[in-house]
């Protein structure tokens, strides 16, 4: 069964007429990697807060269509029952900080001790969620003296300290280091292996080809495309943002060039080595 389920839908800000996502026709299923790619504007950080549950405590808008987590509607969404089942960690990780914590621990803490776990459970997932990003180095510090890229490993620590069955990060890594995000990234991968899924929100085709295994592609709040990076690659990379090196293979696509498929994995090296086949013949 899948874990979240869109069909047919759409959402509409109050206020507005026009919808600001149509055409939502997707499922996820646990343990599953998906992509959401997009220009700037074209819907992501909503459509991720749609996912999240926010409508429309914090997100006030009319829903049509279905959309669903399990059997519940996303609209019927009570945050405090949603917090165990779907994390959303977005761009900016100083907005995910309480504001009450005076220690990273404590910072991570926040959410389990809200479910009233005890003492021994808590620290148990502090600890292992802060292993998993990288941060068990900054458990005694103040919340407010990190870094960017600090930061976000510390809210992403926190999303998984609430163990989500779904785990939604929008541009969550973009004050990291790509090859940070990557290494972040791969020890995700093995939560997945376990039955989370994830939702990578971003602009940036690589990241997504590399880890994801289907890209949905948005475009003025529309569902353009649906599939994996191979066939969306040419469709993708008018659209976001991509490495030199997948931009060339692109625009020597384009040009006529390299009529063969890129073949997967679609990473900067495969590219880049097929490409020099490609143009030596
Ligand atoms: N509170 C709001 N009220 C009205 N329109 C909004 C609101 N928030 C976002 N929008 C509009 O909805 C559209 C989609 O915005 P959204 O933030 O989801 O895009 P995005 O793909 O995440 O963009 P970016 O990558 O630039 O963050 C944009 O046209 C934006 O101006």
């Amino acid at each position: 069964m899948a874990l979240m389920r869109f069909s047919g839908a759409s959402l509409t800000r109050r206020g507005v007429t026009q919808p600001a996502l149509s055409g939502l026709d997707f499922s996820l299923a646990p343990g599953e990697v998906l992509a959401v790619l997009g220009g700037s504007g074209s819907g992501k950080s909503t459509l991720a807060c749609w996912m999240a549950g926010w409508v429309p405590h914090a997100l006030p808008a009319q829903c049509d269509g279905t959309a669903v987590l399990g059997a519940e509607s996303l609209a019927g969404a009570q945050p405090v029952a949603w917090a165990q089942r779907v994390q959303l960690v977005q761009a900016n990780p100083y907005a995910a900080l309480t504001g009450c914590a005076f220690s990273v621990a404590a910072e991570v803490a926040f959410g389990p001790e809200n479910l009233g776990l005890a003492e021994a459970e808590i620290r148990r997932r502090v600890a292992a969620a802060l292993a998993l990003c990288e941060a068990d180095a900054l458990a005694a510090r103040h919340p407010a003296s990190l870094s960017g890229g600090e930061a976000q490993r510390v809210a992403i620590a926190a999303a998984l300290a609430m163990q989500p069955q779904l785990l939604l990060l929008d541009e969550a890594f973009s004050r990291l280091t790509p090859a940070a995000a990557t290494s972040l990234l791969g020890r995700l991968h093995d939560l997945c292996r376990d039955g989370m899924a994830l939702v990578l929100f971003d602009k940036q085709f690589d990241l997504a080809a590399r880890h994801a295994g289907r890209i949905l592609l948005l475009d003025g709040g529309r569902q353009v495309a649906l599939g994996g990076a191979v066939e969306l690659f040419d469709v993708a990379l008018t659209q976001v943002r991509a490495c030199d090196a997948l931009r060339a293979a692109h625009r020597a696509r384009q040009a006529g060039a390299w009529h063969a498929e890129v073949s997967p994995p679609v990473t900067t090296a495969t590219v880049a080595a097929r490409f020099g086949e490609v143009l030596h013949g």
